[in-house]
């Protein structure tokens, strides 16, 4: 079911934050819907509103401005913090518990808690039950508040880049027990990070925000089929633009490479490829608003 009635992870309408101070404005007039039962990834450069967004949607921030709606409910009450959890890049955890404290803490907080997963979670880490929680390091830290996070059984899961101090090995084994969650219990994850090509294999839905603007709320599937990688002759760089949405183009003296989102049938002399996730997403990255000259192609133009 699709469509504004259609269940959704989140919903944002008119959406606006303000930092009271230093005034700095995070996000402004967000729209979009992510539906039900995906696992998305919010992406955007540093500063772009990631981290806000998910506080609002935690219900640790308040909008200003339009409304965020998590599982369909107000971010923040009763319902949607039994229902929602979120797991913020300082993860507060007590350093003076022990690890079973923590867990136990979890357990009485939470009506729905399963121990089991909560301790496989740790268990998985070979992180002791017994030591304190200010004795982990940061990676361990990471590990016991996902598996506080996880152990609530939350219908939609928020990691704010939750990743980001696990070594290489800790981090496959979270993203598979993530995955599996996702598949097993049809749980919404959405997951901020800059990882691309982690992205690429685990997310179907794509959350791009530009200075706290939102530019793309998209399945990963159409993004894909939608846009392509063209190289040919520069002289047919207009016709281009005039037909379809140019996202990011370099050129290399009579040679022009551009990333496109196609509108209808290609026209002209064009080599084609169908670009990665990753590569589409690096390219609105890079890229100012759609049509705009990339960076590079900013400066080599004012040189
Ligand atoms: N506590 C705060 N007080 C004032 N301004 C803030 C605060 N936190 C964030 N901001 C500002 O809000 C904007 C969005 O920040 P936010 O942390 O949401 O971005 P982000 O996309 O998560 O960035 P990063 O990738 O670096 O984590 C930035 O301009 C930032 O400077």
């Amino acid at each position: 079911m699709t469509g504004p009635d259609a269940p959704a992870a989140l919903r944002a309408t008119g959406l606006g934050f303000r930092y009271r101070k230093r005034g700095g404005r995070a996000l402004r007039d967000c729209e979009f819907t992510v539906p039900n039962g995906r696992i998305t990834a919010l992406v955007g450069r540093n500063g772009a509103g990631k981290s806000t967004l998910l506080h609002l949607a935690g219900g640790l921030l308040r909008a200003d401005s339009g409304e965020l709606r998590v599982l369909d409910t107000a971010p923040g009450t009763a319902e949607a913090r039994a229902r929602v959890a979120l797991l913020t890049q300082d993860k507060p955890l007590y350093p003076r518990f022990t690890v079973a404290d923590t867990l136990l803490m979890g357990e009485k907080l939470n009506s729905s808690w399963d121990r089991a997963v909560a301790e496989r979670t740790v268990r998985e880490g070979d992180i002791p039950l017994h030591v304190r929680v200010g004795e982990l390091s940061p990676g361990q830290r990471t590990r016991v508040a996902l598996a506080l996070a996880l152990g609530k059984r939350p219908e939609l899961l928020l990691l704010d880049e939750p990743m980001a101090d696990l070594d290489p090995v800790a981090r496959g084994e979270i993203m598979a027990s993530l995955m599996a969650e996702a598949a097993e219990r049809g749980t919404n994850i959405v997951l901020s990070s800059h990882v691309l090509p982690e992205i690429e294999q685990t997310c179907d839905w794509v959350l791009l925000l530009r200075d706290g603007r939102i530019e793309l709320s998209e399945d990963a599937e159409a993004l894909r089929e939608s846009h392509a990688v063209l190289t040919g002759h520069t002289d047919q760089a207009d016709a281009l633009a005039g037909r379809h949405t140019v996202v990011r183009r370099r050129a290399a003296g009579r040679q022009m490479t551009a990333l496109v989102r196609q509108h209808g049938p290609l026209r002209g002399d064009w080599h084609v490829e169908r670009p990665r996730l990753e590569d589409i997403l690096i390219g609105y990255l890079e890229a100012g608003a759609p049509g705009r000259l990339a960076p590079a192609e900013r400066t080599e133009a004012a040189a």
